[in-house]
């Protein structure tokens, strides 16, 4: 079983009156939006998801907690610096493979951050308004449970996919979602334990 973090760095966007961002890269669209926050995605260059947007993050290292491997991941990718401490633990995300665990991720979201991002050999950062996410070049998952993520809900969800490995190869076939679970009990390694998961669709 992997176990990974993803960080979504949030800051109020940077309009200049006409409705479009004001600093992305050169490369990118922009479009009218009423939303006035931005999330910090990334393309991901290489590995697991590759091609795809994501947040920031990665898999744990030896003896590393949950949200200082996403303040590290977030650091080597788009070069932000975070302290692990601010960052709000927001889910805990299970992806089965063919019915055994594949990986379980942490998500954490911060507005507190220093300096600017930066791509590197993993990933092109492109700061995206909260309603333009383009979720169709996102883990099919993503739409579920990263929209509450981004509006500051908290979620613990389980995400089967089946025909795998690999799992971004896999098919997504069904998924649980519990929404405004406490996690106040997490210091990045606790357990929480509480809380019925609510069936799909219901
Ligand atoms: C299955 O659905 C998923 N959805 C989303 N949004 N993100 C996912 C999903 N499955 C895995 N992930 C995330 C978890 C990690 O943040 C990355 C994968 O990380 P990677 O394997 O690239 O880990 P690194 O430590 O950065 O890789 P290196 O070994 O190359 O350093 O995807």
């Amino acid at each position: 079983m992997i176990e990974a973090t993803l960080c979504f760095v949030l800051r109020e966007s940077e309009t200049d009156g006409t409705g479009e961002a004001g600093e992305t890269d050169e490369t990118s669209e922009t479009s009218e939006t009423d939303s006035d926050t931005d999330v910090l995605l990334i393309e991901k260059r290489r590995g697991l998801g590759e091609g795809w947007y994501n947040g920031p993050g990665g898999k744990l290292e030896p003896g590393e907690t949950p949200r200082e491997c996403a303040a590290r991941e977030t650091r080597e990718e788009v070069g932000l610096e975070i302290a692990p401490d601010v960052l709000e633990y927001a889910g805990e995300l299970t992806f089965l493979l063919d019915e055994e665990v594949h990986t379980v991720c942490h998500v954490f979201r911060t507005t507190e951050f220093a300096g600017e991002p930066r791509p590197s050999d993993e990933a092109r950062p492109e700061w995206t308004p909260v309603d333009d996410v383009p979720y169709d070049q996102m883990w099919e998952d993503d739409r579920l449970w990263l929209p509450g993520v981004l509006a500051g809900d908290t979620v613990a969800g389980e995400f089967h996919f089946a025909g795998g490995p690999p799992l971004d190869e896999a098919a997504f076939v069904d998924h649980e979602l519990e929404w405004g679970v406490s996690f106040e009990s997490r210091d990045g390694d606790g357990t929480d334990t509480s809380g019925e998961t609510e069936a799909a669709g219901e």
